[in-house]
């Protein structure tokens, strides 16, 4: 469980307003476009840790699922998505569908 999963901390691309490239070239955010190269990496890596971390909640919501419903229990808790919906409120309209996709992932094959 305590693997290493790099990256961090963030390269210089990171809050380089106003400075410019060797060629003085620079987009409209003032990011310097030879950054790009170095951003698309850490969104790459970004993408990697993301996507190894949706896996992993699906898999523990559905052992959970499993588990209660072995119980005799319900296979949705309301209360419990309605923290999770929550939690994404922050990101607006994209958040409620990113949380909701969790939440279906956690259902699993059966919850589609
Ligand atoms: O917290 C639970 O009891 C879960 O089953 C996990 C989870 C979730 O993915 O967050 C999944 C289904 C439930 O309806 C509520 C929450």
């Amino acid at each position: 469980m305590s693997e290493e999963h790099d990256m961090p901390p963030t390269t210089s691309a990171n809050d380089t307003t106003g400075t410019t490239d060797a060629a003085g070239t620079e987009d409209t955010a003032g990011t310097p476009v030879d950054d790009i190269a170095e951003l698309r990496k850490e969104i790459d890596w970004l993408d990697t840790e993301i996507l190894r971390l949706v896996k992993r909640r699906a898999e523990v919501s559905q052992t959970i699922g499993a588990t209660r419903m072995a119980a005799g229990g319900t296979r949705i808790v309301v209360n419990r998505e309605m923290d999770v919906l929550a939690r994404y409120r922050d990101l607006g309209p994209e958040g409620r569908k990113i949380a909701m996709a969790l939440l279906a992932l956690g259902r699993g094959p059966l919850g589609r």
